[in-house]
């Protein structure tokens, strides 16, 4: 009981002082109706004065509400109103769940109340210095979720291995350590796609950690994609909390995100839903010939769960760019993901923490033999299926140079803006994208 509200309070201290001052995130030429914004000044009302029954009985109906104004149309095109009203009326509703853990008629535990936390994390804007985010952490921290891995700042979180860092670089042909394909969970065997014999294939070239002007005048102004090894092997990701299943349990488990359920996102049964990170890796980790793939892909899990966020650090070549303006995304799934040919317009750094992958890589000079879709959502992705390509449909992708690798713990691809890429996990795998430009 004590416990308990004592995770309430150390919630409530991120309020701001004064209901008005939470409020005041709603701007006053509002698009929003002024019923629906009397219910949330009452909602406000009732939780800073410790109604915390009838603030919850006013947050679904608000948050019925906001739902249906969030799925009306394309989601670029929702006023930015609505999605900060979604987070505030989520930080009401997680606010007062835990002020009613103990309630047993409401059968309310951590799990329903960091769920309507991220719930306002994905779905919601950012209010009030990321409240939400600092709220799940707080909440995980007070409820002991952390587990054994419970942050504790070492003097090797900063350890700085540029006197390691060596300049050089190979020819992939020699580097290419024959390292074993390890994997914690299934082990099954994941078949690449078959070699294009008129195509002229190369490795992708591997270079240990250049310099910035070194790292430009070779790769980035070129835009010749590269391996850079050697420069993320100080994370902590790949160091002193090495990711693993255990490590992504124990901090992030209890954490909904959003999954692709599908073969490739090409495929018309192709899908999506918000589950667990720990349902993400009971229900599809287990068997990598699993029928049904999951892929959390492409989502800032780093703007939701802050302590990954420490287990990581945005490239040094990122200065080349805006390194303000970087979107770091993670990839986490099982053996046998496949990300279809596709091209993206920033800057990439693909960084390789928990298994591997297979890559292949064509230039953006060779865009029109590369057959994109005509539909404008899928425009930026070919037709051709590299798993069973069919050349005589698409002759001119025949003879095309193709560039490919594996990609390993602590390996960190270049992929220039437009490049086209294919990427398929071979075991179960994370990776951390960084888009710049
Ligand atoms: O790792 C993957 O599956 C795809 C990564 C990708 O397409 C990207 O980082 O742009
Ligand atoms: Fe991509």
């Amino acid at each position: 009981m004590e416990e308990k509200s004592a995770i309430r309070n150390s919630l409530k201290k991120l309020l701001p002082e004064k209901p008005e001052d939470l409020l005041s995130i709603i701007s006053e030429n509002t698009v929003i109706e002024n019923s629906v914004l009397s219910l949330i000044d009452e909602a406000v009302q009732n939780l800073y004065h410790g109604n915390d029954t009838k603030a919850l009985d006013l947050c679904e109906p608000l948050l019925d509400k906001v739902w249906e104004e969030l799925n009306t149309g394309y989601w670029k095109d929702v006023p930015m109103c609505w999605r900060q009203v979604y987070s505030l009326v989520s930080v009401i509703k997680a606010l007062s769940e835990s002020a009613l853990l103990s309630d047993s008629s409401r059968n309310i535990d951590h799990m329903t109340i960091l769920k309507t936390c991220d719930m306002g994390l994905l779905m919601g804007a950012p209010i009030l210095n990321n409240i939400l985010a600092r709220m799940s952490r707080e909440f995980q921290e007070a409820f002991g979720i952390l587990g054994k891995w419970k942050r504790e700042k070492t003097d090797e979180d900063s350890l700085d291995f540029t006197q390691e860092k060596k300049q050089k670089c190979e020819d992939p042909k020699t580097t290419n350590d024959s390292s074993e394909r390890k994997d914690e969970t299934a082990s099954d065997f994941i078949s690449l796609p078959p070699p294009i014999k008129t195509q002229k294939t190369r490795e992708v070239p591997r270079c240990s950690c250049p310099s910035v002007e070194m790292f430009q005048a070779m790769f980035h102004d070129p835009r010749h994609p590269v391996i850079i090894t050697d420069a993320i092997g100080y994370w902590p990701a790949l160091t002193t909390r090495k990711w693993s299943i255990d490590y992504l349990r124990s901090v992030a488990g209890c954490r909904t995100v959003p999954v692709e359920i599908g073969a490739r996102y090409t495929e018309d049964s192709w899908t999506q839903k918000l589950i667990t990170i720990n349902e993400l890796i009971d229900i599809y980790m287990k068997n990598a010939n699993s029928e049904t793939k999951a892929y959390l892909a492409q989502h800032q899990l780093f703007d939701q769960v802050w302590e990954l966020r420490d287990d990581i650090s945005v490239p040094v070549y990122c200065c080349l760019g805006d390194d303000e303006d970087v979107d770091i995304n993670a990839w986490f799934g099982p053996a046998g993901t496949i990300s279809p040919l596709h091209q993206d317009p920033k800057h990439n750094f693909l960084c390789q923490v928990m298994g591997e992958k297979h890559v292949r890589l064509y230039s953006d000079e060779h865009t029109d033999s590369m057959y994109p879709h005509q539909s404008h959502l899928l425009h930026n992705t070919s037709q051709i299926d590299l798993d069973h390509p069919d050349l005589d449909q698409f002759p001119k992708f025949s003879n095309l140079p193709c560039l490919e690798c594996t990609l390993r713990p602590g390996d960190m691809l270049y992929i220039p803006p437009y490049h086209w890429h294919y990427v398929k996990s071979l075991s179960v795998s994370f990776s951390v994208s960084f888009w710049w430009q």
